[in-house]
């Protein structure tokens, strides 16, 4: 006899969704957590202090009026790492309490514990009091995301070598640092901590960086970065790592480059969060950086009554599609139709500047041997971009010039993750080019670029309507 329905390991986004969608549909559900709050990885490390530290940053610096006031600008003097914290706070509270509500008034029972594997449907649950108890169910969610990739040649200790979740317990902000990845996650803390006046290195061993977006929108980021003063070293690697009297950080790059800084951020992937699990009692088995493997549809593993979502089953380990992927595999353990979500989602950067993306990019366009036009309007253009101050900003628009359909919408700059969603919507309903010379938009806002990028590559393609 089960005691649940369904059982969910983890509450971050994935498991969070699986878990209210099981219950909203009347079934027994059971969260397991092992972190001190509910929310995972996106409330407590991730996604919300991320993005809180960013708003913190740019609010406190003044960065969005520089435009205006010149780049000396600043709202507050000297910013400490206190400034940021407190913020994140409160953030942080009112995430976990709007999470707790809802398991409250959804019936979602949630213990602390960290759950490993008796058998493909018993789970032992080890509680912070050393209790252990054990909980069957007929089918289990495994949404545990994802920890940092920590190897065992780089120096960690917390203060001036650290990794992402280490860089939230910040007591001082540096003067210099250099970030070990430029992947998203290097990217965005490298771009927020410049926009605090740290002096930023990034390197990665690959030659380019953020190689799923459109190459035109990277340019003119990169070009953005160098322009503050931002060092990229793309191509090479850090030899050496280590910690110095003075209490700074040298480096030794393999190009024979050594620099010397206050901080390292190592921000090179992250790790499936499996090796706890005692996967084998199950039946299951992690791939190399602790992933798993599951039908992209049903989200179910090998072990039928065994579903995992979210970042633990690898790309594009974002929250939101973990939250569509928790919510779909919820359904499908409990017998619920459920639907693929459209093929394009919306990728968001929160960079200084951000950068969005929907769609095909201009090489997924040439590598598919699609004819195209591209439609391009800088922020400048609109007078919202005028009021605003900002002198920088692009919105890029990739039209099939057979169907005349929207297939790609590529955004770098100021509210690039907000202003996305009217070109995923145009792209998800088909919408052709017609969709934004024809209808009126607000005036002023930042919006009206994508008028100006239609009107710009419909003045190329010709105004003969497509027979679609
Ligand atoms: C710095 C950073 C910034 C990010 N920014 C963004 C962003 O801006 N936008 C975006 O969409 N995504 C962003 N992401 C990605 C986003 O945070 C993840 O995609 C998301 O958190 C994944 O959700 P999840 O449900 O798979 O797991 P997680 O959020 O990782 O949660 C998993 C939970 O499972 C628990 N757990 C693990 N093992 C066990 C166990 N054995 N027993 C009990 N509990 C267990 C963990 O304690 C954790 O709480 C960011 C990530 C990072 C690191
Ligand atoms: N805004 C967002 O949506 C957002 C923000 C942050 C993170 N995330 C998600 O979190 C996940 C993890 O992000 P990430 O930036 O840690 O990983 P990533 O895999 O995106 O980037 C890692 C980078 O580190 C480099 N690298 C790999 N091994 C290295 C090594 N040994 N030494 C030096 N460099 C090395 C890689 O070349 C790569 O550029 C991503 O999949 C991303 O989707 C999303």
């Amino acid at each position: 006899m089960f005691q649940y329905d369904l059982v969910v390991v983890g509450s971050g986004p994935a498991g969070r969704r699986g878990a209210i969608q099981a219950a909203k549909l009347g079934k027994k559900v059971l969260v397991v957590e092992q972190g001190k709050r509910v929310g995972g990885v996106s409330v407590h490390t991730g996604t919300i202090p991320s993005k809180t530290l960013r708003e913190t940053a740019l609010n406190l610096s003044g960065w969005r009026e520089r435009g205006f006031y010149g780049r000396a600008y600043r709202v507050k003097d000297e910013i400490s790492a206190d400034d940021l914290r407190r913020r994140l706070l409160i953030t942080l509270d009112h995430e976990v309490e709007v999470l707790e509500h809802q398991f409250a008034r959804n019936r979602v029972q949630h213990i602390r514990g960290k759950a490993s594997f008796v058998d493909p449907s018993t789970l032992e649950v080890v509680k912070e009091d050393g209790e252990v108890i054990k909980v069957t169910a007929a089918s289990i969610l495994l949404a545990v995301g994802t920890k940092p990739f920590r190897p065992d040649y780089m120096p960690f200790d917390g203060k001036t070598v650290l990794d992402s979740d280490e860089l939230l317990e910040l007591e001082e902000l540096p003067r210099s640092m250099v970030v070990i990845g430029a992947g998203v996650i290097g990217i965005e803390y490298a771009t927020i901590f410049s926009a605090l006046d740290t002096a930023v290195t990034v390197i990665d061993p690959k030659p380019t960086m953020l190689d799923f977006i459109d190459k035109e929108i990277v340019e003119d980021f990169t070009y953005q970065l160098r322009d503050r003063n931002m060092k990229i070293l793309l191509g090479t690697k850090a030899d050496k790592v280590e910690r110095l009297d003075n209490g700074k950080v040298e480096l030794l790059l393999d190009n024979g480059r050594r620099l010397v800084t206050d901080m390292v951020l190592f921000a090179a992937g992250r790790m499936g969060a499996t090796d706890t699990l005692n996967l084998p009692a199950a039946g299951l088995e992690a791939d190399s950086r602790g992933r798993l493997k599951v039908n992209p549809e049903t989200f179910q593993t090998s072990v039928p009554n065994i579903y995992a979502a979210g970042d633990v089953v690898g790309f594009p380990s974002l929250a939101s599609t973990s939250m569509e992927q928790g919510r779909i595999a919820a359904r499908v353990a409990i017998g619920a139709v459920a639907k693929e979500p459209p093929k394009y989602f919306p990728y968001g950067i929160y960079a200084v500047p951000e950068i969005s993306t929907c769609g095909l990019t201009e090489e997924e366009m040439k590598e598919r041997g699609i004819p195209y036009e591209c439609g391009i309007a800088r922020f400048r253009e609109t007078s919202r971009g005028h009021i605003m101050g900002l002198d920088t900003g692009l919105l890029k628009l990739i039209f099939s010039l057979k169907t005349r359909r929207l297939l790609g919408v590529h955004i770098v700059g100021e509210g690039a993750t907000e202003l996305v969603h009217i070109g995923q919507a145009v792209l998800n309903l088909k919408g052709t080019v017609e969709y934004f010379v024809e209808n009126t938009f607000n005036y002023p806002t930042l919006a009206e670029a994508y008028k100006i990028a239609g009107l710009d590559a419909w003045n190329r393609m010709g105004d003969i309507k497509s027979e679609l």
